[in-house]
């Protein structure tokens, strides 16, 4: 048996602080520095969804690609697409909206629509520079 890991790259533009309530303004700006802007900061996100598991013999697939581009467009770009994280979306009600804490909410969502038999890992890039992956 062969297992294999397959990957969909998917994208969207958010809008976010890095920011806790119950810190004071100057602490919110000592720890997240310019990410506390309130007035909020956008990025250009781009994600990585792999999928690993057997290739299953009559299909030659782990996962069908089309299956996963709509599961990805349906359950995360229309959601997280031009968006406000911290005002538009409820996870990150109480939650900050950092690259660790969004793709563990990405995971979370994914993870429920995707076979138990099939392993799921996020990789999302905040900047071109900075990424983030999920399971460590
Ligand atoms: N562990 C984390 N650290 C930081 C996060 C995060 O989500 N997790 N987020 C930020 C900021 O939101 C943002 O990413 C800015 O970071 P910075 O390194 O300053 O990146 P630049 O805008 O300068 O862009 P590069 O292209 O990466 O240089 C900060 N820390």
């Amino acid at each position: 048996m062969s297992r294999v890991t397959v990957h969909r790259k998917a994208h969207f533009n958010a809008a976010h602080r890095l920011y806790r309530e119950d810190w004071s303004d100057e602490k919110n700006e000592l720890i997240f520095d310019k990410c506390s802007n309130p007035n909020y900061h956008g990025h250009n996100y781009e994600l990585i969804v792999s999928v690993t598991g057997e290739i299953d013999q009559e299909t030659g697939f782990v996962v069908d690609l089309k299956w996963l581009k709509e599961l990805i467009h349906d359950k995360i770009e229309t959601i997280f697409d031009h968006k406000n994280l911290n005002l538009d979306l409820p996870y990150f009600k109480d939650l900050n909206p950092t690259a660790e804490n969004i793709s563990v909410v990405i995971y979370n969502i994914l993870r429920a629509e995707i076979k138990s038999n099939l392993d799921v890992k996020i990789t999302l890039y905040e900047t071109p520079r900075n990424f983030v992956t999920y399971p460590a």
